[in-house]
């Protein structure tokens, strides 16, 4: 592992309250900069890129992702066991014509297979959803160098969004295209594709997408499928989905949620699924004992209102990172 950057991580992000009592830890407290031969644990991973939004003619500003969840982070209460790192962010940054985007992918894939071969659990924080293909890029670098010759790995990507993101990535990649790049590198490598995605919105998807997710065999469920009244139902399929995978990479776009609940972000959703709903799904992949990589996407702080994106985010990483 290449552990130059990590005189570079900048921990400024990590201030805010503090509480005088005892037992009155929060995040900011707690959290340190990535050391050579850390013990293992939960490793954050910022993504600061929106090149890919910016390609599929989005609102740009998801490069500021990663520092506004890590300010809304900050705050909230620490209730976790095991050590929690800063593995500092890996940025988009253009060269002349190249907007840098396939590089900053490769970096983070880099980064993430390291993290893994050190035996943490990376958090990566988007970033626009180009950020999907550096993270699976990064899990699948990892098990090919540990697997047994020859032995496929599947993989499950489990995806909350309103989006498939299943584009055909035709001459230019972009932020709607990474699990078609995924799928296109299974069959690559002889991997099986596995996909879930959950949350998404038939209005915002074309004909050609859900096509696509059919041929694919996706697990799909639709934002108005998933209520109160479903829930114990899709968390059984999402655990059947699990069942059937060596490992899980959990990936959630924060335009998953309704536009009220997370305003700050590239494509807001109308319908979307609330935290409410999303928190015990997501509780299911925890538990399953099989999650190796996470990341969020799409936070775009100029959108937010109030930071109630920013906090939906931090939300999230506080519940899928907390041990039973
Ligand atoms: N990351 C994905 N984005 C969506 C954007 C949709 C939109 O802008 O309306 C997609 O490509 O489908
Ligand atoms: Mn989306
Ligand atoms: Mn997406």
């Amino acid at each position: 592992m290449n552990f130059s950057y990590l005189d570079t991580i900048d921990m400024s992000p990590w201030a805010g309250r503090e509480d005088p009592e005892a037992d009155s830890l929060r995040w900011h407290q707690v959290i340190e900069p990535l050391q050579v031969n850390a013990a293992p644990g939960v490793a954050l991973v910022g993504f600061a890129c929106d090149a890919g939004v910016a390609r599929n003619q989005g609102r740009i500003g998801a490069a500021g992702g990663p520092r506004a969840m890590r300010k809304a982070l900050a705050s909230l209460a620490w209730h976790r066991r095991s050590p929690t790192f800063d593995a500092g962010d890996v940025i988009c940054r253009p060269h002349g014509a190249d907007d840098g985007l396939e590089a900053a992918q490769s970096r983070l894939a880099g980064r993430v297979a390291a993290l893994l071969d050190a035996g943490h659990l990376p958090v990566v924080l988007g970033g626009g959803h180009e950020v999907a293909y550096g993270s699976w890029s990064g899990l699948a670098r990892h098990l090919e160098s540990t697997a047994v010759s020859g032995e496929a790995p599947t993989i499950g990507i489990v995806n909350f969004d309103a989006h498939f993101d299943l584009r055909d990535p035709g001459r230019r990649s972009s932020s709607g295209t990474p699990f078609a790049q995924i799928a296109a590198e299974c069959e690559r490598r002889g991997w099986p594709f596995r996909y879930a995605c959950l949350g998404v919105s038939r209005a915002n998807n074309t004909q050609t997408l859900f096509e696509r997710a059919a041929e694919l065999g996706v697990l799909v469920r639709e934002d108005h499928e998933i209520n109160a009244a479903s829930l114990d139902a899709i968390g059984g399929e999402l655990d059947d989905f699990i069942a059937g995978c060596d490992r899980v990479y959990l990936t959630i776009d924060l335009d998953v949620l309704p536009a009220s609940e997370a305003p700050g972000v590239s494509a807001p959703a109308t319908h979307g699924v609330s935290l409410v709903l999303l928190e015990p799904l997501i509780g299911r992949v925890r538990d399953s004992r099989k999650l190796a990589l996470i990341d969020l996407a799409e936070l775009n702080p100029s959108f937010d209102i109030d930071g109630r994106t920013a906090k939906a985010a931090a939300r999230l990483i506080h519940h899928v990172t907390l041990e039973s």
